[in-house]
């Protein structure tokens, strides 16, 4: 097996080192769901797994992934740690339904994204100096969303049918995600230097592909990064969560406990981020990231088939919880959420407003940029405080799901292998930004994510 040193790159004179993408905590997850297996041969195949083999590998390791994922969530041992099933017939991969409904779906979320509702928001400055602006209508997309659905419903659309379709479902997403991914690829040779990302254009055609050249790439007004990160995918998430309920109460006659938990915490994460759009276009990945396969195929299939594994697995797998087990559980998500929320928002006012009341008692240190740092509050707390309120959640999705299974805590172990690496990569970048002013925050600021842990 060769293997390819670290990843680096040259371009321009400039040096990068080390994995700048989730692609490398995709690495690090495959070695830990394989650990029981076989450990060397993991560390081995993961120190192969650099540039370029990584990115040729990924995306094809990703989609079996999930296919992967959700025929065993559907069988009666869903036992992850089992030798991979071969794959299913082609007559259960295709389903000429799944096509229409990702078709309809995907051009009624651009619909509603294009409505002339709710208000318009500039972006950051981009390297040119311009800024593009950003419909902030998602909320309004999930309601909508949520009376059509209600409408399918009193027609009687078997909205459960969706549990029996998903393997074609998701083979049609990843379709989708490739084909996107292509389209991004082709049209970035025509866009204007200075609005390629600097992450994503390396030269080699697989990482390019795999990370993405063009950073906003848009048809006239439609930002197809932006309406990709919060539309499609993940409102069609709580749809197929809804579908798993409906299959619930079709095989049960009434959703269960667990069912009602999992979905209602769910839908509370996917308002929220909808609710606080705006909040989005300060995020790395519409900063910084080049939109390539990892985005597309992330939005578009990861996000809706994976983190809908919880709610599938109820179906198959039901479960009983106690009314004590119950409180418990939507007391940790509710800490969860308050934590992730609060911090969330203390940074974005702080960094809208930073004399506004409620920010402007905090204790801050310059830095030489202009740009202040908070190091009381929510972010003297630990370092990424937003991280550890969405892991107490993820927390919270997995346990009404008991703890026989692994599976269910697929997303809490993808989930913190992600952001484990996206704290070292924004660290990174702060660092850079930021100099010695960062290194005086990490050491008044000592942990990471968990306090006294990490
Ligand atoms: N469910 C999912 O699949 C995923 C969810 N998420 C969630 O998305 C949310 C956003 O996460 P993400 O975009 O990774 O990063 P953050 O929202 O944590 O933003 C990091 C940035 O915040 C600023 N910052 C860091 N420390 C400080 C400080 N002390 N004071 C002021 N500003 C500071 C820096 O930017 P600057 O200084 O330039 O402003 C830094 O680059 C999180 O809640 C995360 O959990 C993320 C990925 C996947
Ligand atoms: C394995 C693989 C292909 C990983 C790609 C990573 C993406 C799935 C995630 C990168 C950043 C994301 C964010 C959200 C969803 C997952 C992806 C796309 C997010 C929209 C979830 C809801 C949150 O409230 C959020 C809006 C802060 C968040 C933004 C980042």
């Amino acid at each position: 097996m060769a293997v390819i040193g670290p990843w680096c790159c040259r371009r321009r004179g400039q040096e990068r080192r080390g994995p700048r993408s989730e692609s490398a905590a995709c690495f690090i997850m495959v070695r830990s769901l394989f650990t029981p297996i076989d450990e060397k041969l993991c560390v081995s195949l993961s120190l192969s797994l650099s540039l370029p083999a990584g990115a040729t590998l990924i995306p094809v390791f990703l989609p079996l992934t999930v296919l992967y994922l959700l025929s065993v969530c559907r069988s009666p041992g869903a036992s992850v740690l089992q030798w991979p099933p071969p794959l299913p017939p082609t007559a259960h991969l295709l389903d000429p339904v799944a096509p229409v409904i990702i078709a309809v779906w995907v051009a009624l979320q651009g619909f509603l994204y294009l409505l002339p509702v709710g208000k318009v928001s500039e972006g950051l400055v981009l390297r040119d100096g311009t800024k593009l602006r950003y419909p902030i209508n998602g909320f309004s997309a999930l309601c909508w969303s949520g009376v059509l659905l209600g409408l399918c419903l009193w027609l009687g659309m078997p909205l459960g049918y969706l549990f029996d379709l998903i393997i074609p479902l998701a083979v049609c997403a990843i379709a989708t995600s490739y084909l996107l991914a292509l389209y991004l690829y082709i049209r970035s040779f025509w866009a204007p230097n200075h609005a390629l990302a600097l992450g994503g254009n390396t030269g080699n055609p697989l990482y390019d592909f795999f990370m993405g050249r063009e950073l906003n790439p848009r048809i006239g007004r439609f930002d197809l990064k932006y309406f990709c990160e919060l539309r499609p995918g993940l409102i069609g998430w709580v749809v197929l969560n809804l579908g798993m309920l409906m299959k619930e109460v079709e095989l049960r006659d009434s959703p269960s406990l667990a069912m009602l938990l999992v979905n209602g915490f769910q839908l509370l994460y996917v308002s929220d981020a909808l609710w606080n759009e705006e909040a989005v276009l300060t995020t790395m990945d519409i900063v910084h990231d080049g939109f390539g396969f990892m985005l597309a195929f992330g939005d578009l299939a990861w996000v809706p088939f994976t983190y809908s594994l919880q709610a599938m697995f109820l179906v198959v797998h039901p479960q009983t919880l106690s009314p004590l087990a119950a409180t418990g559980i939507v007391l940790l998500n509710g800490i969860g959420y308050y934590i992730f929320r609060k911090s969330n928002s203390q940074k974005n006012q702080f960094r809208r407003n930073p004399t506004h009341p409620s920010v402007a008692n905090l204790e801050t240190i310059a830095t030489a940029t202009g740009k202040r740092l908070l190091v009381s509050g929510w972010w003297g707390f630990v370092r990424h405080p937003n991280y550890l309120g969405d892991i107490l959640m993820a927390l919270a999705w997995s346990l009404p799901c008991g703890v026989s299974h692994l599976l269910p805590y697929f997303y809490l172990i993808y989930f913190t292998v992600l952001l484990v690496h996206r704290e070292d990569r924004d660290a990174r970048q702060c660092r850079a930004k930021y100099g010695l002013a960062w290194d005086t925050y990490c050491r008044r600021v000592p942990y990471r994510i968990i306090p006294y842990v990490y």
